[in-house]
C-alpha cells in the first residue's frame, strides 16, 4: 500500500489501523471544543509526532491518521478530510479553511477491475492504490479545496476556495480553480497592509 502498489483494502492488518483511527476521529468528533486536554490526547494518538501548536476545529476523518505527518502550528478549519492510504505530508504554518480534502487513494478507471468482489470466505474487497501529497510550509488554503494524489504544493503556496488541485504548484503561488491553475506569483510587493502585525 505504502509503496502506491495496488492492494486489498480489506487486508485485515489495515481494517484494523483504519478501525481504530475511525474509533480515535469518532472520539475527537464527540469532544467538547473547550475541552483542550482531552482533544490534544486523541490528536496525539492519531497523529503521532505532530508538530507543536496543532489547532485542529473538527470534525475531522482521516483514514489511518499515522501515515499523515503534520508540521508546527498547523490550523485546519470545520471538516478536514485525509484518506492517508500513503504518505500526505504537511509543512510547518499551514492553514487550511473549511471543508478540505487530501486525497491520495486512487482506483483502477475499467469497471472489471475496480468493482467490490468476494473473497472466498464471503468478505468484500476492492483493489485500489494511492499517490502521495507533499504540503509544503506556511500554505494557506481557502475553505472547498480538494488535492488529488500526487501532487507536490510547494512552500508559501495560496489555493483558492473550492479549488481542485490536480498538478503541482510551484513555491509561492496563488493558484484557483478546477482545476487549479497558478494565477501569479507572491512576492513582496504583497506585504499587506496589516505586516507590522506579522512580525
Ligand atoms: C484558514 C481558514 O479558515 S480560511 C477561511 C476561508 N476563507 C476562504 O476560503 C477565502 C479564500 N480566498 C480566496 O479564495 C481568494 O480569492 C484568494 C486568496 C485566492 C485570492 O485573493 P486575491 O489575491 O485578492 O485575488 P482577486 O480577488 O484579486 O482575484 C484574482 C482573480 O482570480 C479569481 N479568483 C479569486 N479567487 C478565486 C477562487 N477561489 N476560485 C476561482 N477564481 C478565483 C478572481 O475572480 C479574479 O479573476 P479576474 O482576474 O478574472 O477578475
Amino acid at each position: 500500500m505504502l509503496a502506491g502498489k495496488l492492494y486489498d483494502s480489506s487486508d485485515a492488518e489495515l481494517l484494523a489501523l483504519r478501525k481504530k483511527a475511525g474509533d480515535l476521529c469518532t472520539r475527537f468528533n464527540a469532544l467538547s471544543r473547550n475541552d483542550d486536554e482531552a482533544r490534544a490526547e486523541v490528536l496525539d494518538e492519531l497523529l503521532p509526532g505532530h508538530g507543536e501548536g496543532l489547532d485542529v476545529m473538527g470534525p475531522v476523518f482521516f483514514d489511518y491518521g499515522i501515515h499523515t505527518t503534520v508540521g508546527a502550528r498547523m490550523f485546519a478549519n470545520f471538516n478536514f478530510t485525509v484518506l492517508d492510504c500513503v504518505p500526505v505530508t504537511i509543512g510547518d504554518d499551514v492553514m487550511f479553511g473549511p471543508n478540505i480534502s487530501l486525497l491520495p487513494p486512487m482506483h483502477p478507471l475499467r469497471w472489471q477491475d475496480r468493482n467490490v468482489r468476494r473473497h472466498p470466505d464471503g468478505g468484500f474487497y476492492n483493489y485500489e492504490y494511492g499517490e502521495p501529497i507533499v504540503i509544503g510550509s506556511n500554505c494557506w488554503f481557502g475553505g472547498d479545496v480538494t488535492v488529488l494524489g500526487g501532487v507536490t504544493i510547494g512552500d508559501g503556496c495560496v489555493i483558492g476556495a473550492g479549488s481542485v488541485v490536480t498538478k503541482d504548484i510551484p513555491a509561492n503561488s496563488v493558484a484557483v480553480g478546477n482545476p487549479a491553475r497558478v494565477i501569479r506569483t507572491i512576492t513582496d510587493a504583497d506585504a499587506s497592509v496589516y505586516q507590522d502585525y506579522a512580525r
